[in-house]
């Protein structure tokens, strides 16, 4: 079978680089590599700082892959060819080089919420802070910084990075940032799972080629942003991205109806028994969790009711789909990072009502049982892992996420039964 390449693929010639990414992973070549090959003037220089396979892989491959849609039936598949190039971090020079050239007019990020958190020497941010100083000094073109993580005002919390990692630079440099450095906000969308050696064999049937590196993931896509692009942008439009005003009302229905869902079902359903959302989703107590904590979530959600119950039903779909097996393991990495914004505003809400709303319970508790029972993988897990595995561990591990709802004794005692509860109900 032929390998993958711009001429077994008889595709056009790469795109001039005029976007870098940093985080290149499954999400990232689902989403903003698709919107952008919509745009044809548009080609992406990606890095991954971690992986030093997938570059390899896609550079002997022109930076082509596959991308498998799975609904309900059989798959499709799309050659997908946006990347122009692909690096390792080692080629920091090059990483120097793309980010202070003129014509790249944006730069795209998906490095994990914990990404945002660290700086300094070899962290994603100390990287992009090198690139900035390197653009400034090369002449300081303006550029768009684009984050793409699931983080409530994602383009805030990358500002307060680079502004914090900035803080002893030059003031030039400094000053530039301010002046020349557009931030935008974005809430991204598509469910993409880890790929399997089993879609890579569905791949090379669906495109008769050997493909190495294919993604898979659902039909449903969504990308809203807002923010400027001084120098310009794709038309991402053309892949129906879309550009508002104000995001607050959508990325609170995504950050709490869909990765809020997911995170109860990570903790929850992995405490059951449960592997995948499909098969969570399918469970019936689990099921019945997740149309509970929708519920909760309505009752403080701003967008209008009848929108809040169309995206519910569209999510539950979505969930239950066949064709994507989305671990739940993956989802429980980096919890301490991830239920602040997906499940405490909510649980907040809730108790200043002197309600006790039953998912964010289960939640929290799923989440004890993995911190003190599972393979961790969390920035704190070294602080987390102990607190768990101690006496009186619901109130402080609580205690690293928000002190006020520690101090609850009610919500404490209500968690630490909940924990108890799913310990019975697994066996
Ligand atoms: N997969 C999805 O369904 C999906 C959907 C929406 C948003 N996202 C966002 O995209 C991110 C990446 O998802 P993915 O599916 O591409 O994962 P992936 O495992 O395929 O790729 C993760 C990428 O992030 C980098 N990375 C991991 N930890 C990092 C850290 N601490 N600092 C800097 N870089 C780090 C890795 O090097 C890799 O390039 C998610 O964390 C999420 O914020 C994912
Ligand atoms: O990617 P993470 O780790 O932020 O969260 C896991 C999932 O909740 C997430 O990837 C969703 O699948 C995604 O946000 C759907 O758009």
């Amino acid at each position: 079978m032929a390998r993958l390449t711009r001429s077994a693929a008889r595709a056009r010639p790469p795109a001039p680089v005029r976007a870098v990414h940093i985080g290149l992973g499954a999400f990232h070549r689902a989403h903003q590599a698709v919107h952008t090959m919509a745009d044809p003037d548009w080609g992406i220089a990606a890095y991954t700082f971690r992986n030093t396979e997938l570059p390899r892989v896609l550079t002997e491959q022109d930076g082509l892959y596959s991308l498998q849609v799975r609904g309900d039936g059989e798959p499709q598949a799309e050659i997908v060819d946006a990347i122009s190039r692909a690096h390792p971090g080692s080629d920091i020079e090059q990483w120097l080089a793309d980010l202070a050239s003129p014509d790249v007019a944006l730069l795209t990020l998906t490095i994990t919420e914990a990404g945002y958190r660290a700086s300094g020497d070899g962290t994603a941010i100390g990287r992009v802070l090198a690139g900035l100083r390197e653009r400034h000094r090369a002449g300081g073109a303006p550029i768009a910084l684009v984050p793409c993580d699931n983080l409530p005002g994602n383009g805030g919390v990358l500002r307060a990075a680079i502004r914090t990692a900035a803080a002893g630079e030059e003031l030039a440099f400094r000053s530039w940032i301010e002046d020349h450095v557009s931030f935008v906000d974005t809430v991204v969308d598509r469910i993409t799972p880890a790929t399997t050696e089993q879609d890579i064999a569905t791949a090379a049937r669906l495109t008769g080629l050997e493909d190495r590196a294919p993604v898979v993931t659902e039909p449903f896509s969504e990308w809203l942003l807002a923010g400027d692009f001084p120098l310009g942008r794709p038309a991402w439009e053309n892949a129906g991205a879309r550009f508002v005003d104000d995001l607050a009302a959508y990325e609170q229905r995504k950050l709490w109806f869909l990765n809020g869902a997911h995170t109860l079902l990570a903790y929850a359903g992995a405490a059951l028994g449960c592997a995948t959302v499909d098969e969570a989703v399918q469970h019936p107590v689990l099921a019945s969790l997740a149309e509970s904590w929708w519920d909760v979530a309505s009752r403080h959600a701003a967008l209008p009711a009848e929108d809040l119950a169309d995206y519910r039903q569209r999510l539950l779909q979505r969930f239950s789909s066949r064709g994507i097996r989305h671990n739940l393991r993956q989802i429980a990495a980096d919890g301490s990072q991830k239920i602040p914004a997906r499940i405490l505003p909510v649980l907040r809400a809730e108790r200043a009502e002197r309600r006790m709303p039953e998912a964010p319970v289960a939640t929290l508790a799923g989440w004890l049982i993995h911190l003190r029972d599972r393979q961790v993988s969390d920035p704190r897990a070294d602080e987390l892992v102990p607190l768990a595995r101690s006496a009186d561990a619901p109130r402080r591990v609580l205690s690293t996420l928000d002190v006020s709802l520690a101090d609850d004794g009610e919500l404490i005692s209500a968690v630490e039964d909940y924990a108890e509860r799913l310990r019975l109900s697994a066996g």
